[in-house]
């Protein structure tokens, strides 16, 4: 039986086409990939980008094992608000896009690339919808499995591995002991990187190593403008630290999209949050940050997490790439003034 385009049947194929269209640009829209793929997002995302970019030749991967795993992946996303597999889908898209910036055109090896986009789409699977404090603080026994650290992330490492070992879902079966090692060790550092304690240390290392690689930063001999630098890493190292920052940039890339979509996941991050903050209420516990459906102040919460936590990462990021991204650092801007707009607008209905 033949695999459908996009990895998964839907009666709307036609109009799937169109959106996976745009599989390359910034402003995909998400959420029609999901209805028009039977809310099959990540399985067709990931599909289609794996055709896109040969990877299914390139490490002779059986389409159907393919598919078989990410259907089953996707189904260990739970029906949680914002950490369902539609999360995982844009976060897939995003790393994919950020890997064809022109910087990276001779950077990263076809193994890396497999590992990045396998690392984006695991990197939240089987997430309840509570944060690694809450886990900890309600003596969760996922917290007891990992000693409180980075709880989460090594849930979904060892889920997404799990599934693996199923024999008809093993897609990468036919990668050398030394290339699955290597698979295996960059996944695990860069999902390990998106917990949000790891934040701060990112932080401090990133303007650093950028220096030193701009400092490398060679003219493509065959460049036909001054931009298109390449960045050629020869550390192995050094390339993964690039990949951690950029799944952490792709995790938090919600203010980075267009206001239409962006609103989508406020509404869904503060459904989550909330309904987290309700569970510790009604349990007696102190309610976590911006979790009190009773005080927030979801507005200022958004600018406040751009201003400390995503603009700071996607201004280092857009300045080791530019003149790319400036389309992310605009879209942040305008978006956090769009917030600020609906505080003085809010004040000035209370006045009327
Ligand atoms: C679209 O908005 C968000 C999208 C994703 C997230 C996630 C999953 N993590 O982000 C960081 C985080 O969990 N933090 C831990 C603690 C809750 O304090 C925060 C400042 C940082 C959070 C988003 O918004 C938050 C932050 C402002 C209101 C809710
Ligand atoms: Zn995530």
């Amino acid at each position: 039986d033949t695999i459908p385009r996009f990895g998964t049947e839907t009666p709307h194929e036609a109009k799937l086409a169109e959106l996976m269209d745009n599989i390359d640009a910034w402003g995909l829209n998400i959420f029609d990939v999901h209805n028009y793929s039977q809310s099959h997002s990540l399985t067709s995302v990931m599909y289609t980008i794996f055709k896109k970019r040969n990877l299914i030749e390139t490490f002779r991967i059986s389409p159907q094992k393919l598919i078989n795993y990410l259907v089953t992946l996707e189904s260990h996303y739970l029906d949680v608000p914002y950490h369902c597999s539609i999360h995982a889908a844009d976060v897939t898209q995003a790393i994919h896009v950020l890997l064809l910036i022109p910087s990276f055109e001779n950077t990263f090896t076809d193994l890396e690339i497999l590992a990045a986009l396998f690392a984006a789409a695991i990197h939240d699977v089987d997430h309840p919808g509570v944060t690694n404090q809450y886990l900890i603080n309600s003596d969760n026994e996922l917290a007891l499995m990992y000693n409180d650290t980075s709880v989460l992330e090594n849930h979904s490492l060892a889920v997404a591995f799990k599934l693996l070992q199923n024999e008809d879902c093993d897609f990468i079966e036919n990668l050398s002991d030394e290339q699955r090692k290597i698979l295996r060790q960059i996944s695990i550092d860069m999902v390990l990187a998106t917990d949000m304690s790891k934040h701060g240390a990112i932080m401090q290392t990133i303007q650093s190593f950028h220096q030193s690689l701009k400092a490398k930063q060679c003219k493509d001999s065959n460049s036909n403008s001054s931009t298109n630098d390449s960045l050629v890493l020869t550390e192995q190292k050094e390339r993964v630290q690039l990949l951690r920052e950029m799944l952490h940039c792709a995790d938090l890339s919600n203010p980075t999209k267009h206001l239409s979509i962006y609103t989508q996941w406020v509404d869904r991050i503060m459904d989550e949050f909330h309904y987290q903050g309700d569970r510790e209420r009604s349990a007696g516990m102190p309610i976590s940050p911006m979790c009190n459906r009773r005080t927030a102040d979801i507005e200022m919460a958004q600018i406040g997490f751009i201003q400390a936590i995503v603009e700071p990462l996607w201004q280092m990021w857009a300045q080791l790439v530019y003149p790319h991204c400036q389309q992310m650092l605009d879209n942040i801007d305008s978006n956090r003034q769009w917030y600020e707009y609906q505080i003085s607008n809010r004040s000035s209905r209370n006045n009327t």
